[in-house]
């Protein structure tokens, strides 16, 4: 079977060669495949001398101190970790948080859970680009407050927040600044030496590396404390107890040291396969781009094409492999909530896909790809009885619609 172009980087990346050759090496009896927690064998030290290059190449990438990383299972756990670790070490410090409306799940439904265990969250709404300011943030704080958790790249729309100026604001008012920066991590810079952020969440899939691994960044000074949320042989300092996966540590490591080399590379071949992509769709009527153009991550476009149901687009996408937003909502048929807080209509929000493009795009593809999704929506607006009306030039939102 061929495969369709994959133009969906946002969900997840394939594993650079590089990277799984790296990881190979790790895992056979002729390998590195050590427990690196055995200290009393050179198996052991071996595997822990790959661990902690690993860990170098990734606080280089953050201009972070190696002893400022966590391992964890990904982005998810990083963040789990971030929140309840730091709600739970605070608590009588304060028990405000606040976060958007537009976090991963990851943090959403982690807020909720500390809801329901007596703390308090404030939500913020982003402006209509999908932006969070620092006056927003500034303007939320509390005296009670004890965390603010904000993405750094949105997943559905690639904004980028100023997190840099934001971490300005939380510092000043002794405030713990947690960032997911799952969506940008080896995409943007980020440096921890020079930015106020105490804790960032990370994950190797997004980057290249493999699924089942990221990182926790934690600062050393001034010292965030962290309540841990897996207990067991007292690995990563007490903070994340389990036996360390060399393979997959090794993988983010090699995924890091590679997105350091070549992060403006990739930038620019994203940018411009993006600006390829969006040509084709010059003169056409009602194509929207979503969230600010220009503080945007270069792979990402969201775009709605009104008058056209976005799941019947993808549909009619037969070889191309896109989403309507984010990888794990896309089973659930409500649009997207971070649309929605952006202040689009559900009608325009159920008519957006997500383009994003990596590494190993091509143009070729993306000139395919543009072709298809065009030709699928005039086909569809063909069919659209809406799109009939708004041609002939009748007012949609004055109609009357009588429910059946
Ligand atoms: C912004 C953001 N945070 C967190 C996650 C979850 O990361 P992981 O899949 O590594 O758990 C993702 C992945 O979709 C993401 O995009
Ligand atoms: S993989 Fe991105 S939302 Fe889950």
């Amino acid at each position: 079977m061929k495969l369709p172009i994959y133009l969906d980087y946002s969900a997840t990346t394939p594993v650079d060669p590089r990277v799984a050759e790296k990881m190979s090496q790790c895992l056979v009896a002729e390998g590195n495949f050590g427990n690196p927690a055995s200290r009393s064998h050179v198996f052991g030290w071996k595997a822990e001398e790959a661990v902690e290059d690993a860990r170098r190449n990734v606080a280089d990438l953050l201009g972070a101190d190696p002893r400022e990383i966590v391992w964890t299972s990904g982005a998810t756990e990083s963040d789990n970790l971030a929140i309840k670790g730091v709600a739970h070490f605070y608590a009588k410090k304060g028990k405000h948080i606040i976060t958007s409306r537009i976090e991963h799940k990851a943090v959403l439904d982690t807020c909720r859970q500390l809801e329901r265990e007596g703390y308090e969250v404030t939500y913020l709404d982003p402006d209509s680009d999908g932006i969070i300011t620092p006056e927003m943030v500034e303007s939320a704080l509390r005296d009670d407050t004890i965390l603010v958790s904000l993405m750094h790249v949105n997943n559905e729309i690639g904004v980028i927040n100023d997190i840099a100026a934001i971490g300005e604001i939380t510092r000043a008012r002794k405030v713990l600044f947690h960032v997911d920066a799952a969506q940008s991590v080896g995409k943007i810079p980020l440096d921890m030496n020079t930015m106020k952020v105490d804790l960032l969440s990370i994950s190797a899939h997004k980057m290249y590396g493999p699924k089942g691994i990221g990182a926790l960044y934690v600062r050393r000074k001034p010292r965030v404390r962290l309540e841990a949320q897996i207990h067991g042989g007292g690995h990563e300092r007490g903070m994340r107890s389990g036996t360390l996966p060399t393979h997959q540590i090794v993988g983010l490591g090699e995924a890091c040291r590679i997105a350091k080399d070549e992060m403006a590379t990739d930038h620019e071949h994203c940018l411009n396969l993006r600006q390829r992509f969006l040509n084709h769709f010059e003169g056409m009527e009602e194509v929207h781009v979503n969230g600010c153009i220009e503080q945007r991550v270069a792979g990402n476009l969201n775009v709605s094409f009104a008058f056209v149901e976005g799941e019947s687009l993808i549909m009619a996408l037969k070889d191309v492999a896109v989403s309507s937003g984010s990888a794990c909502t896309s089973a659930s048929l409500e649009p997207s909530y971070v649309l929605r807080a952006l202040g689009l209509d559900d009608e325009l929000a159920h008519s957006s896909l997500r383009f994003s493009f990596g590494r190993f795009s091509t143009p070729e593809e993306v000139d395919y790809a543009a072709t298809q999704v065009k030709d699928a929506v005039i086909k569809l607006r063909e069919l659209s009885p809406l799109w009939d009306m708004y041609k002939d030039g009748v007012d949609l939102k004055s109609v009357q619609w009588v429910a059946h």
